[in-house]
């Protein structure tokens, strides 16, 4: 994986293909620091929230060059991580030309918010593109000072149960989980994002099979 800035173009007499993914999710549930690790190698220690913000890596898949967009949005209104481990939704999306809809990812701290505020929200304007759900932070498991906070608080992290469980609730295409600060699974959510984003590419330039029976409308 490499960082680049480049725009798409022909390299080599081959076309290099462009994604565009989103991430998505509450205030402070990881979304800025994924992204960072991915495309720069970097964690961010201090929080500073963002606003909006795009990054461009290159990826090599298959014989293929591919150019992810990876747009970074703003969590906003500083929603509480109720469990150490963030549930993150995740949407993932299509190859663009600038002006075509994303393929996004959507990122979320906390289940019932997955499920009750962003879901929504992907489900309304990116209908149709792939769906990754992200648990991050998966590290907090195991810090045994913020697990007896929460467990004064009557809660406990959120388990691969519970996220996959979440995943299927909202209909998503896959949950993984992934810890930023300590490089672990990052690489293969965007592997994921970036083959399953080519799929639905796929299968939209496909021509529509004509099943001969009627539609209701
Ligand atoms: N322990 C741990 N902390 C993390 C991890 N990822 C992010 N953080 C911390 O969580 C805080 C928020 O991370 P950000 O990546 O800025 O969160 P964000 O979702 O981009 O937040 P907004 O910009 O407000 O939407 C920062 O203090 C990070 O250092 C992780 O994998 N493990």
């Amino acid at each position: 994986m490499t960082h680049n800035g480049s725009v798409a173009g022909h390299s080599s007499g081959r076309r290099r293909e462009e994604l565009k993914i989103v991430i998505v999710g509450d205030g402070g549930c990881g979304k800025t620091s994924l992204l960072m690790v991915y495309s720069k190698g970097d964690f961010p220690e201090k929080y500073a929230p963002s606003v909006f913000e795009k990054y461009i890596t290159t990826v090599k898949y298959g014989s293929r060059e591919i150019i992810l967009n990876l747009y970074d949005t703003a969590g906003g209104g500083g929603r509480t991580i109720g469990g150490e481990v963030t549930v993150s939704l995740v949407e993932k999306l299509v190859a663009q030309s600038s002006s075509t809809p994303s393929h996004s990812v959507l990122l979320q701290p906390a289940v019932s918010a997955a499920e009750d505020v962003w879901y929504p929200e992907v489900n309304h304007f990116c209908r149709g593109v792939p769906t990754i759900l992200i648990g991050c932070k998966t590290d907090l498991r195991k810090d045994k000072e913020r697990t007896r906070k929460l467990r004064a608080l009557g809660q406990t992290p959120i388990t691969y149960i519970q996220g996959e469980e979440t995943k299927r609730q909202i209909n998503a295409d896959l949950y993984l989980e992934c810890s930023a600060k300590y490089r672990e699974n990052v690489e293969d959510i965007f592997r994921e994002a970036t083959k399953r984003a080519l799929a639905g590419i796929r299968r939209a330039r496909q021509p529509r099979k004509r099943s001969g029976s009627c539609a209701l409308l």
